[in-house]
């Protein structure tokens, strides 16, 4: 993990390494400077001599100087170092899960990367820091403070012996309770997050069924899941300080006797006693930043765990050595091929598929929900692969094409497809950015866009606000729908994407389709047979499987889910048509269904 995560340094190896050193540099001036001192009491003040006091005094100042800026400037470079080091860190996470196929970012949720790339960034940045300085410091000051008290009274110093190792055994039993309770924590932030980003991604659903309360009370839900969780490992923190504070004063307390008898006795000198309460000052506050930095350090190796198993996550899906890097045709076989999401519960959602769709088609594809519809066609662009058998797409698997060739030749369009903050005509540049005015129009056009389009004050430059919030449902699908045009591919596919554009704009869509790009292989699912019922094929899908395929006149002769599907969509047209005109649902031309 570590070696993972130290990768991400780069160019901020120079500050990272000036900083042990001028901590070391700071550590070693700061513990002479107590033995000098010791020197000053017993050489200069007791015997009276002032020249002594006066070129060690002034030692002593150079040697305060020294290390306050040897501290200072090692501080400066850490944090330095830190926020370098975070930022790479960002960078890195954010480029892998650029290359994340679907399956991997199901792997993670998305809420739980976006943890990930903040909270556990900034818990490893702090501690990075940690570790450069102070993580050196403090081993460094107990060390040479336990020399120095050795030099000065072995006897006296023993007693360390004693404090250091009932500490550090103390602090490990602490630190072994506290973090998997940290771990924990972690957990609870995803799902913070996941119920903050779905509010917000929804606060338009949850104000129109009013749903603010409930939404309040799943938020409470998580926070208090949170604050439980870490008040309880904060609490076995806190066993930390009082046992500090009391082996701090205890040493202190048998320090003071033991002095008293050496001075008495003749065994010390005043100095000396005055600096081995300096040393021991050090070596307790040394140790105290040890437990510090064990309890932080404790807290961010969950965090850098977490951030480490992004790092190290391997797209699932690459491009392949030799890749092939054009498209012949919009053919499309399925040999064989059956589907499951998660390498762990192996339930196929797809299964035994067999199909051949020649190049140019208009092919239909209906079932009832979660019928294994949208899982079909997303594997033709590799958003997944299939777990078994072999999808070609212009006769060649998908997988020997490279990726983005493969996906600027299959187009889709998802039912919630999304359009980005800028203007109409940036967001239709995405499927090509080269594309020109003329070609931008053209497939607004075909996708019966352009109309609404130029309606609008500022035409094809008008905002777009973020999420596509400012246009109607039906006119973003219109839009991503043109977006899909231009990169002309030899397959579209619209996954439900004119759900929400009324029956006489789709037929218009579809038309267009047919009279402008026949070369072009399209797949249309649809829950409304109408939708589909033109396809020259039209594949039947029940619970992963084809059940079967044929025109509309063959599959309402021969299909008992098809004439079922159709006997309840005329059902509900019927009714629809008997109900006052004001509660209508059926959109008339030119008009939308707003989502
Ligand atoms: N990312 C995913 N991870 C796990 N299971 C999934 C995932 N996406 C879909 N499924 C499951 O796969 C099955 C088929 O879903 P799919 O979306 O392909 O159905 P569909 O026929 O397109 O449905 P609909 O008409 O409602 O869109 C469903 O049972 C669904 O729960």
């Amino acid at each position: 993990m570590l070696r993972l995560l130290l990768r991400a340094v780069r160019e901020y190896r120079k500050e990272s390494i000036l900083t042990p050193l001028l901590v070391t540099t700071e550590v070693a001036i700061e513990t002479f400077i107590p033995f000098l001192m010791a020197s000053i009491i017993d050489k200069g003040i007791t015997p009276g001599n002032v020249n002594y006091i006066w070129r060690m005094g002034l030692l002593l100042i150079v040697m305060a100087l020294a290390s306050l800026s040897a501290g200072a400037s090692s501080s400066w470079f850490s944090s330095h170092a830190a926020a370098g080091f975070a930022k790479n860190l960002r960078h890195d996470i954010f480029s892998n899960i650029q290359k994340f196929s679907f399956q991997n970012i199901d792997h993670f949720s998305s809420s739980s990367l976006v943890t990930r790339m903040t909270t556990d960034i900034t818990n490893v940045q702090n501690a990075y820091q940690m570790t450069i300085r102070i993580a050196v410091r403090a081993p460094l000051l107990l060390i040479f403070s336990i020399m120095m008290a050795f030099s000065i009274n072995a006897q006296m110093a023993m007693i360390y012996v004693v404090v250091v190792p009932i500490l550090a055994i103390s602090l490990y039993v602490i630190v072994h309770f506290a973090y998997p309770l940290f771990k924990l924590v972690f957990k609870r932030y995803d799902r913070l997050n996941q119920v903050v980003s779905e509010n917000l991604r929804g606060i338009r659903v949850v104000k129109t069924f009013v749903r603010e309360a409930e939404e309040k009370q799943k938020f409470e839900a998580a926070s208090k899941d949170i604050y439980t969780v870490f008040s309880k490992a904060q609490r076995i923190l806190s066993l930390n300080a009082p046992l500090m504070t009391f082996m701090i004063n205890t040493t202190i307390l048998v320090i003071s006797w033991l002095g008293a008898q050496m001075i008495v006795g003749g065994q010390m000198q005043t100095g000396q006693l005055v600096s081995m309460f300096a040393y021991t000052n050090s070596v307790l506050f040394s140790l105290m930043m040890l437990s510090n930095i064990i309890t932080q350090l404790s807290q961010s190796q969950a965090s850098g765990q977490r951030i480490a198993e992004v790092l190290s996550e391997v797209p699932s899906i690459v491009d392949p050595k030799d890749p092939i890097l054009a498209v012949t045709d919009g053919s499309v076989t399925f040999d064989n091929v059956s589907f499951a999401y998660s390498t762990v519960h192996k339930t196929p959602i797809l299964q035994n598929i067999n199909l051949q769709i020649p190049s140019g088609a208009l092919i239909g594809i209906i079932g009832e929900t979660g019928s294994g519809k949208s899982t079909l066609v997303q594997l033709l662009p590799r958003l997944y692969d299939a777990t078994s058998g072999e999808v070609r797409v212009g006769g060649v698997p998908v997988q020997q094409y490279a990726l983005a060739a493969l996906r600027d030749n299959v187009a889709m369009v998802l039912q919630n497809n999304v359009l980005f903050s800028g203007t109409i005509k940036e967001n239709l540049r995405w499927g090509n950015e080269q594309a020109t005015d003329d070609e931008i129009i053209a497939a607004a056009k075909i996708a019966q866009a352009d109309e609404f389009i130029q309606t609008l004050p500022a035409g094809y430059d008008t905002h777009i606000e973020q999420d596509g919030s400012n246009v109607s449902g039906g006119q973003k699908q219109r839009l991503t729908i043109a977006r899909a045009l231009l990169k002309n591919p030899k397959i579209l596919i619209m996954d439900d994407s004119t759900s929400a554009v009324d029956t006489a704009t789709e037929r218009e869509i579809r038309e267009a389709f047919r009279h402008e790009m026949p070369q072009m292989t399209k797949i249309l699912i649809s829950q409304r047979i109408t939708s589909i019922s033109e396809a020259d094929q039209i594949i039947v899908m029940a619970h992963g499987k084809i059940d079967a395929i044929g025109t509309h006149q063959e599959l309402m002769q021969t299909n008992v889910i098809y004439q079922a599907l159709n006997q309840s969509q005329l059902h509900h047209e019927a009714q629809a048509f008997d109900a006052p005109s004001d509660a209508s649902p059926i959109a008339t031309g030119g008009g939308d269904v707003h989502e």
